[in-house]
């Protein structure tokens, strides 16, 4: 298939040359001068990547990447510049650029880029993630996905953002699968605070993957520093995962030196299908069709908010894939199989509760609190009870140690009896 490049510089003779390569490489080459009309041309998908100059006239066209990024996704930009500054280099990657090239530059280099660009971006961002362990259609993992790609290939650092057990670290290894070259570390707080500074030497032309920054000790956060301001020799890639509130435990200098790359995955609440699309790829992971999803079940799942993420989407599959062979898992499968331990804090938080509850009763001159309490205690098991079974009364009844007919009778005396069932 042929590869269409568009070539946006204003420098004629540069323009010339430029295009002559790259049609002499094989690409099919069309060239402008004018940044509305690369950014016009781009969005009508008449080309697949655009090579782009950064000063053009007095439009400075790093302004015009997230525009680009937000409206063309799939197409790589390349940023020539003769402006060789680090921030120059900082504001293409960050804006999105797919690679930064100082001017000048060898023509065979440009093509280089462009080979590898175009090959990272011709699948779709979420097939290409799949085909790596990554699942995720919804828009906002789209994104998430098309940021890692255009980092894939570089070496800024890059910080990736999102609640605890959404993939975060998943998505660090990708991007390192990707760049295909050197070892790869992996440190959480406890570990980048016992090794300190040996731990970049320890992964010296790959990347070390550091976990869950917002727990990093000052001594951490200080070294992490002192290496983005002055890289050792073979520095290692930095890939940072941490909590979206980051900023708020990390000083902010070394926040914005994180950021180079960025990435942010949203919580798992706000991916619709991909809930029942991940639960599936664990339920069927490793096993040879022994377990799947039926489509009630995949109802059932997208419907939950999954507090724990990813994470206790994967652990609730793999309680399932525990209990035998093979089988069909819907709702009552897995409502049974999400009930794994307690989170910690959940008892002492219920106990607040009931607390606040009381001392409101006894104020409002109620004079049967605790009456009042194991009711509306009663009311919200057999509540969950019903909503985790499908309404299904003896399943819920079962959750509860109740027989069927206690059960319903407690549902009448509670004003719960709608008669279903
Ligand atoms: N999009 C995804 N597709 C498939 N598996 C995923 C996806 N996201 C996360 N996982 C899996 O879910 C589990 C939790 O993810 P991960 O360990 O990356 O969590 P994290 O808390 O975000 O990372 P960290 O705490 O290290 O920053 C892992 O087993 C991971 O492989």
């Amino acid at each position: 298939m042929t590869r269409r490049v568009l070539v946006l510089e204003d420098d004629d003779s540069l323009r010339f040359v430029i295009s002559k390569a790259l049609s002499r490489a094989g690409f099919d080459v069309r060239a402008t001068a004018s940044p509305d009309v690369a950014v016009e041309r781009m969005i009508r998908k008449e080309a697949d990547a655009l090579v782009a100059d950064v000063l053009l006239g007095r439009e400075n066209f790093l302004d015009r990447l997230e525009e680009l990024a937000r409206l063309r996704p799939d197409a790589p930009v390349v940023v020539m510049s003769a402006q060789t500054t680090a921030a120059t280099a900082l504001g293409a990657a960050r804006h999105g650029a797919y690679e930064y090239l100082p001017k000048p530059f060898n023509l065979d280099e440009l093509v280089e880029v462009l080979e590898r660009a175009l090959k990272v971006s011709g699948a779709s961002p979420s097939a290409r993630a799949a085909g790596d362990g990554l699942i995720g259609r919804a828009p906002a993992m789209q994104e998430a996905f098309q940021a890692l790609a255009r980092l894939a290939r570089g070496r800024t650092p890059v910080l990736i953002t999102g609640p605890e057990g959404s993939g975060r670290a998943a998505s660090g290894r990708w991007l390192h699968r990707q760049a295909g070259s050197g070892p790869l570390v992996e440190a959480g707080p406890d570990r980048a605070r016992r090794e300190g500074p040996a731990l970049l030497d320890a992964a010296a032309g790959g990347a070390l993957l550091m976990r869950r920054a917002e727990h990093w000790t000052p001594d951490t956060a200080a070294w992490v520093l002192e290496a983005l301001e002055i890289p050792p020799a073979d520095a290692p890639r930095l890939i940072v995962t941490a909590a979206p509130d980051v900023r708020t435990h990390l000083p902010g200098i070394l926040v914005e030196r994180l950021s180079a790359g960025f990435v942010t995955l949203p919580p798992v609440r706000q991916r619709g299908d991909d809930r029942a699309r991940l639960f599936a790829f664990f339920l069927e992971r490793g096993g040879e069709g022994g377990w799947s999803l039926s489509p009630a079940g995949a109802d059932f799942v997208n419907a939950q908010p999954w507090e724990g993420e990813v994470l206790q989407i994967e652990r609730t599959a793999q309680r399932i894939r525990a209990q035998g062979p093979r089988g069909e898992a819907g709702p009552d499968v897995i409502a049974r199989a999400m009930t794994g331990p307690v989170p910690p804090g959940a008892r002492e938080a219920l106990e607040d509760a009931a607390l606040g509850f009381l001392a409101e009763s006894w104020a409002a001159g109620d004079d049967a609190p605790a009456r009042l309490l194991l009711e509306a205690a009663e009311r919200a098991a057999l509540k969950a009870a019903l909503e985790a079974s499908g309404g299904v009364r003896q399943e819920a009844a079962r959750r509860l140690g109740m027989n069927r007919n206690t059960f319903a009778r407690r549902l009448g005396a509670l004003g719960l009896d709608d008669g279903a069932d």
